[in-house]
């Protein structure tokens, strides 16, 4: 074996694996560390951390632009330390406005461990991809954003998307000219955001030389495809950013309003994961065995 070959692999060349292996790629959403082993437990090759889920879930407030780069990164820290399943990062307009902040941004996301993200056309106050009343910057402005992404990676293979909003703003042809301006400035593939059908994603596949993201979030517009039907238009990543995010909230309504009315847990019980299940999860026997290893070794001296 030559010594190259002996070099860890970085997180976004194991994304570029599981791209070239899984295809479509199935990317899923992870709302936080915890979540990121039960996805990999669940056999994905991706996961994802939504800014629509860091705003939501981690500060409690809507998807608007309000996330800071520091917000993203704590998430970004904590799942990365325990996961090692490529992690897609979106980063909203990029954490703008300059070239300058895009940069610090790209290198921080690899510093923290991250394999991917994405970066939009939308203005700074922005808002949800799937809402009406979205403004975008113009294709010069979002081909400056990829280009000052791309020029910043500190590793050649952290995978970077560009996200185009425009279907719902401009129409498909604007939205399909901005995608071959970004895949131009060096983006590494595009996400068609809001797209409606899959004649229009068959639209974006055939006109780029790039793999295509489909967004298929619950509750918006885009009509949950299934994986075959995705395949059928060429699309080569699958997001599900918030899908066990959505179950895990009304989860949690549904037992806070059951103990609140009862005063008890029995009617809710059965849908608890149990502390057998949470610590095999997280590993928590092999730790302690490891702590008790230690503290036997204190004790010995
Ligand atoms: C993908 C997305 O950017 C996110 O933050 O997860 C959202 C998802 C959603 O709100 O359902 C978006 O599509 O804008
Ligand atoms: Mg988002």
């Amino acid at each position: 074996m030559s010594s190259s070959n002996l070099k860890p692999r970085s997180p976004g060349a194991l994304f570029r694996e599981a791209l070239k292996t899984e295809q479509p790629l199935q990317i899923i959403g992870a709302i936080n560390a915890n979540h990121a082993l039960l996805a990999k437990r669940a056999g994905y090759r991706a996961i994802y951390l939504s800014g629509g889920g860091v705003a939501a879930g981690s500060l409690g407030l809507p998807d608007l632009g309000i996330n800071t780069l520091d917000d993203v990164l704590t998430d970004v820290r904590r799942i990365t330390d325990v996961c090692d399943v490529p992690l897609m990062v979106d980063i909203d307009t990029g954490f703008g406005p300059s070239a300058f902040n895009i940069a610090r941004t790209i290198k921080s996301l690899i510093k923290f461990g991250a394999a991917a993200c994405h970066i939009e056309d939308q203005v700074g106050a922005k808002r949800c991809g799937h809402r009406p009343g979205k403004e975008i910057v113009t294709t010069r402005e979002m081909a400056d954003r990829v280009k000052a992404a791309v020029d910043a990676r500190t590793d050649s293979d952290f995978f970077i998307v560009a996200r185009t909003d425009a279907i719902a703003v401009d129409g498909v042809d604007a939205a399909l000219e901005r995608a071959l301006a970004c895949v131009e400035a060096g983006a590494d593939a595009i996400f068609a955001e809001a797209s409606y059908d899959l004649a229009t994603y068959q639209r974006f596949t055939q006109a780029l030389n790039v793999p295509v993201l489909a967004n298929i979030t619950e509750f918006g517009q885009t009509p949950l495809f299934s994986v075959p039907e995705l395949a059928s238009a060429g699309v080569g990543m699958v997001l599900y950013p918030l899908s066990a995010f959505r179950a895990m909230n009304k989860a949690a309504e549904t037992v806070y309003t059951a103990i609140r009315r009862d005063g008890h847990q029995k009617q809710v019980i059965d849908m608890m994961q149990t502390r057998e299940e949470l610590y095999d999860r997280i590993g928590y026997h092999e730790f302690e065995s490891r702590l008790d290893a230690l503290f036997q070794q204190g004790k010995a001296k």
